[in-house]
């Protein structure tokens, strides 16, 4: 299980981030809302590693990981523009993470193979990345993510880049692997209809502050407000 206790963020004496509290656990996916300039990437950040909150602390199956580097955690962090690597492609893409961990790369590429036949991607193994759909791609770095078995995944408006017919899709599709893969999952969007439809539940930072938006983000009332 995932746990942010008392996170604080400033930036030239503004505050951020005040006291960010939440649980995610196993399998669960949390969808964390907000306007823009909220601090959701900021906080999906801190719990990547990639920076050090100001003050409180990030666990992890009841350990303390505040000052762990990113590689320690093995956390896997998507965002919308997928980060494929142009010049591989789709199984060594796929393979990269393993071969990464040390694993050879013969073998780290037959596990890729496999993890690209459960995808339905077996006959894009070849592919340039670069030729592939917006869809196709992000289903790649799913793949890509899933494959070195990360304790998180941190998903960053991980469809916002695509058309609306193929996020609707995409997000039945990633919901069911993430939660067959079960570990705990934070999605930053800025769509609420996305978070009710793929999220087990919803939080909204508000000056700073998570507040449970579950309710609110299934009510028309609210969406409309
Ligand atoms: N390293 C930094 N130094 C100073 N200010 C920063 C830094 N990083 C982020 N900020 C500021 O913190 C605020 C929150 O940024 P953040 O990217 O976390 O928001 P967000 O909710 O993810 O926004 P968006 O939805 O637009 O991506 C912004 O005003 C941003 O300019």
């Amino acid at each position: 299980m995932l746990e942010l206790r008392h996170i604080q963020q400033h930036y030239a004496d503004q505050p951020l981030l005040q006291d960010i509290n939440l649980r995610v656990a196993a399998g669960e996916i949390v969808a964390l809302l907000g306007p823009s300039g909220s601090g959701k990437s900021t906080l999906l950040n801190i719990v990547a590693g990639l920076q050090v909150p100001d003050a409180g602390s990030v666990w992890f199956d009841g350990q303390d990981i505040t000052d762990a580097a990113p590689e320690q955690r093995r956390f896997a962090l998507m965002f919308q523009d997928f980060a494929l690597f142009p010049h591989l492609n789709v199984q060594d893409n796929t393979a990269f993470g393993l071969v990464e961990q040390g694993l050879p790369k013969r073998e780290a590429r037959d596990q890729a193979l496999q993890m690209l036949g459960v995808f339905g991607l077996s006959d894009l193994a070849r592919r340039r990345v670069w030729n592939l759909s917006g869809g196709e791609q992000q289903r790649v770095a799913l793949a890509r993510a899933l494959i070195t078995q990360p304790r998180v995944l941190l998903l960053d408006e991980p469809f916002s880049a695509l058309d609306a017919d193929l996020r609707v899709a995409l997000r039945e599709e990633f919901r069911a692997r993430i939660q067959t893969a079960g570990m705990p999952t934070l999605l930053v969007t800025h769509d609420e209809t996305e978070a009710s439809d793929m999220a087990d539940r919803s939080v909204r930072l508000v000056q700073g502050q998570l507040v449970d938006a579950t309710r609110a983000s299934s009510s028309a009332t609210y969406r409309n407000a």
